[in-house]
C-alpha cells in the first residue's frame, strides 16, 4: 500500500499565549473527501496553515507524500483556495482566464515563463469547474460563488493532487451550494482529486463527502461521515462546546 498523502502525528501548536492543536493525529488517503469541522477559534486556519507549510508545528511532525514536510519540494501537488477569494469588486482589472492563468505562476515560478501550453491547461481548469463560457469576463462581475469556482481552477491549472478549500460556500448563495458540492464530487470522483474542506458549519456537511474531522484544539472525531451520526450529545457538546444539530445526511458515501 502507498504511503497515506497526508500524515499528521502527534502534532501541537502554540502561539505565545494559546495553545491552538494539541496532540493531533490524523491521516489523509489519496481520494478522500474530508471535511474538517469546527468552531469559531478551534484551530482550523492553524492545522491548514501547517498543512502549507506556512506553520511549523510546536512539537509533533507532518509528512505529506510521504515525505517530512523539511523534504517536500511538491508544493504544486497541494493546491489550495483561501477563505476571503470570492471577493472581488465589481473594479477588479482582470479578467477570468487571467486570474486562472496566475496560477500557473506558482508552478513556473515567478521570473519564469509562463508554458504554451498555458492556454490549454487554462481551458481543462475552467472545464472542470464548468467555466469555460465566462472565460473573458472580468472576475469582478462574477457572482461570489461563480469567483469561487475560478479560485478552484486557479488552484487546478497546475494540477495538484490535493485541493484544500478554506469555507468554500462561504459567498456561495443557497440555491448554488449544492451545485458547488456537485462540482467538488465531479473533482473528486471523475479527476482523481483529494479533497480537504474546512468549515465551522456542521450544516454544510452533504453527502459528498466521505470523512470528517471534529477539531476543537484536539480532534474529537475523525472517520467515515455516516459514523458521526454515532457521536453522543456529549461527545458532540465536548467537540462543539454548545448543542449543536445533528448531521442528518447518513445515505451517500461511506
Ligand atoms: N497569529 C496568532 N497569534 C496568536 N493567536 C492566534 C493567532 N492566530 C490564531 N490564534 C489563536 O489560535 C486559536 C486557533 O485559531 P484558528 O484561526 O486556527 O481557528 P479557526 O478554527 O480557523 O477559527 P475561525 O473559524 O474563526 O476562522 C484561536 O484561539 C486564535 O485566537
Amino acid at each position: 500500500m502507498s504511503a497515506p498523502l497526508i500524515e499528521i502525528k502527534n502534532v501541537s501548536f502554540r502561539y505565545e499565549q494559546t495553545i491552538a492543536l494539541e496532540a493531533i493525529n490524523m491521516t489523509v488517503e489519496e481520494g478522500d473527501f474530508l471535511a474538517i469541522l469546527g468552531p469559531n477559534g478551534s484551530g482550523k486556519s492553524t492545522l491548514l496553515k501547517i498543512l502549507l507549510g506556512l506553520l511549523k508545528p510546536t512539537t509533533g511532525e507532518v509528512k505529506l507524500f510521504g515525505k517530512d514536510t523539511k523534504h517536500f519540494k511538491e508544493r504544486e501537488w497541494i493546491g489550495y483556495v483561501s477563505q476571503k477569494s470570492n471577493s472581488f469588486n465589481s473594479g477588479f482589472p482582470a479578467t477570468v482566464e487571467e486570474v486562472v492563468k496566475g496560477g500557473l505562476v506558482k508552478k513556473a515560478g515567478l521570473f519564469h515563463r509562463v508554458p504554451a501550453s498555458a492556454t490549454k491547461e487554462v481551458d481543462r481548469a475552467l472545464r472542470s469547474v464548468g467555466m469555460e463560457e465566462l472565460r473573458k469576463r472580468p472576475i469582478g462581475e462574477l457572482s461570489g460563488g461563480q469567483q469561487q469556482r475560478v479560485f478552484i481552477a486557479r488552484a487546478l491549472v497546475s494540477r495538484p493532487k490535493v485541493l484544500i478549500l478554506d469555507e468554500p460556500t462561504v459567498g456561495v448563495d443557497q440555491q448554488n451550494v449544492q451545485a458547488f458540492y456537485d462540482m467538488l464530487d465531479r473533482l473528486n470522483r471523475e479527476e482523481g482529486i483529494t479533497l480537504i474542506l474546512v468549515t465551522h458549519d456542521a450544516d454544510v456537511v452533504s453527502d459528498r463527502i466521505s470523512h470528517v474531522a471534529c477539531l476543537n484544539q484536539t480532534i474529537h472525531f475523525h472517520g467515515f461521515k455516516n459514523e458521526l451520526e454515532r457521536m453522543s450529545d456529549e461527545q458532540r457538546e465536548a467537540w462543539y462546546g454548545h448543542s449543536v444539530r445533528k448531521v442528518h445526511h447518513v445515505g451517500g458515501r461511506s
